[in-house]
């Protein structure tokens, strides 16, 4: 399947890299190493960053890879067992936030944002599924930093793809991409530099 991402550039058709049963299209290049490396420093130095806490088989888990919950005021969303109460929107991300909904056509309300210190941190195989989310909208997601590689595995046959995010990217995951296939960020040995990773979301109106 191709898709075309911008109805003003003709040359930007983005590929999907799933075989089937969804559809994720990879823009390198959205922000340039400058800008990218700018709104890195300025998420690291300005953001509460905190430790993740998991449940996982039961046992609570805090993870080195940090993380902040950003959205409006009545997103609440909980993962892995935890209920999160998002934190105000800043500038930065309001201005990623309204750049990315022009180039995905949506409206998100919610930003989970990690910091990986290196590539001992990584995120577990998962999909983003949970109840609270839009099942229609996509999930778009900005890496900054460090150059990651990212896995799909599908969920019945086990089928793998993957790709390496790089500096200022994004990747866009449509539905029905999390109902079929699970993804991770990879750890490996050969990074030591670190990486902020932000995934914009919607949250179903739940009033
Ligand atoms: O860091 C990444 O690229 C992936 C993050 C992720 O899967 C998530 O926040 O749900
Ligand atoms: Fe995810």
């Amino acid at each position: 399947m191709q898709t075309k991402l911008f109805d003003s550039n003709p040359s930007d058709l983005v590929l999907n890299l799933l075989p089937k049963d969804g559809c994720a299209q990879y823009l390198p290049g959205l922000f340039d190493e400058t800008q990218a490396n700018a709104l890195f420093e300025a998420l690291e130095a300005s953001l509460p960053w905190q430790p993740d806490h998991l449940k996982m088989f039961g046992q609570a888990v805090t993870t080195r890879r940090k993380v902040v919950w950003v959205g409006d005021p009545d997103c609440t969303y909980t993962y892995s067992g935890v209920l999160r109460h998002p934190q105000a929107w800043t500038p930065e991300i309001l201005r990623v936030k309204a750049k990315l909904e022009a180039i995905a056509s949506c409206q998100f309300n919610a930003c989970l944002l990690n910091f990986y210190h290196d590539g001992k941190d990584g995120m577990g195989w998962h999909s983003d599924d949970e109840k609270e989310l839009e099942y229609q909208s996509p999930i778009a997601s900005l890496s900054l930093g460090s150059t990651r590689k990212f896995a799909f595995r599908h969920k019945q046959d086990k089928t793998t793809a993957s790709l390496f995010l790089e500096n200022g990217s994004l990747l866009l995951m449509h539905p029905p991409t999390q109902q079929f296939w699970h993804h991770a960020l990879l750890k490996t040995t050969t990074v030591q530099t670190p990486r902020i990773n932000l995934t914009f979301r919607k949250i179903r109106d739940v009033s």
